[in-house]
């Protein structure tokens, strides 16, 4: 772990969710493919059920929401959400009670299948877009309250200056790795949905002073108020750790394919790829976009000779669409 972050990070309550570092691997076929070298940080791998990034961002979470005393959690996120089910499962882990708040149909496959099995509490309802969702998860929190209950609300995908720590400690992890490997990276690729997990990344090169560019492939659409969110709560963070830091606009791409969630074919044939050429499975709504972008952006020469891939997990997701993508195959 990189000293200053270390220090840095152990004021604030953390539980242990993730008992290793998750490994950097080699994408040796995808490398020759492309003419650059492709690497891959495991954060599929952070362990707890479905793994994946939001495991990192709950250890600082469940961290402040027990200093607080808080004995609910609740949280929101599509039906298909890989945040809400690990958050739950976490939350059941520390002996806490969860809500999950949910849009979107009951489908009994993917994620929703797991908050089932695992006999998670789930309130769906018929909403547009995730964050329309913030006013019902309200209304359970003051329900759980008259209850007499301790709730404490985690937004979508764990995205406050507290749950960016867990990417900021992921740098602190990364410049060990990288500096015993002895390699240097021209950038590091993600996926961007809420954005927590980009901002932790840009707060955390720019307290070890890593030379690797941030890049992110934003899986919804992509605006301009997706930019000042990922900036915005870079900055937050770097406030909560009483640092000042001068944080430059990262790049980032639109690799949607027009919606959020929509499934397509590109993609279908690009998370066949992976998987027959390394063995390593992406999912059709985050890290199957995002690694679409780094090989079209790659064959570009816009990445660099060496690259980083977060993968931030997903794996229920195919279990969600497999059906769609078969059917474009
Ligand atoms: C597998 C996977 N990879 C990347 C991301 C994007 O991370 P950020 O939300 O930190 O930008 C998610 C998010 N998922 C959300 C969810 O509800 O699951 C928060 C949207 C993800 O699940």
């Amino acid at each position: 772990m990189h000293p200053k972050i270390g220090a840095l990070l152990a004021k604030f309550p953390r539980i242990e969710l993730i008992p290793w570092e998750t490994p950097i691997q080699y994408l040796p076929r995808i490398s020759e493919m492309l003419g650059v070298e492709v690497y891959v940080k495991r954060d599929d791998l952070t362990g707890l059920g479905i793994g994946g990034n939001k495991v990192r961002k709950l250890e600082f979470l469940l961290g402040d929401a027990l200093a607080k005393g808080a004995d609910t959690i609740i949280t929101m996120g599509a039906v298909h959400s890989n945040h809400a089910f690990v958050t739950a499962l976490a939350a059941k882990k520390l002996g806490l009670d969860v809500v999950l708040v949910l849009r979107g149909k009951e489908t009994l496959k993917g994620n929703y299948l797991l908050d089932k099995l695992m006999g998670i509490e789930t309130r769906v309802y018929d909403v547009e877009k995730t964050p329309d969702l913030i006013l019902y998860a309200e209304k359970v929190a003051k329900e759980l309250e008259e209850q007499g209950k301790k709730p404490y609300i985690i937004p979508i995908g764990g995205a406050s200056p507290v749950g960016t720590l867990g990417y900021v400690r992921m740098v602190g992890e990364l410049s060990t790795q990288i500096s015993s490997l002895g390699l240097k990276f021209d950038t590091i690729v993600d996926a961007v949905g809420s954005g927590g997990t980009l901002a932790g990344i840009l707060l955390g090169l720019e307290l070890t002073k890593l030379e690797v560019e941030p890049v992110g492939m934003a899986v919804g659409i992509f605006g301009e108020k997706m930019m000042q969110k990922v900036v915005d709560l870079a900055r937050e963070s770097a406030k909560l750790l009483g640092v000042s830091v001068e944080l430059k606009e990262p790049r980032i791409y639109d690799y949607s394919f027009g919606a959020y969630g929509k499934i397509v074919r590109e993609v279908a044939e690009l998370i066949r790829l992976v998987g027959t050429k390394e063995g390593i499975l992406l999912d059709p709504v985050y890290t199957g976009k995002a690694f679409y972008g780094l090989m079209d952006l790659a064959k570009k020469g816009e990445l660099g000779e060496r690259i980083l891939f977060i993968h931030t997990g997903g794996m229920p997701g195919i279990f969600h669409y497999g059906e769609d993508m078969l059917r474009l195959l």
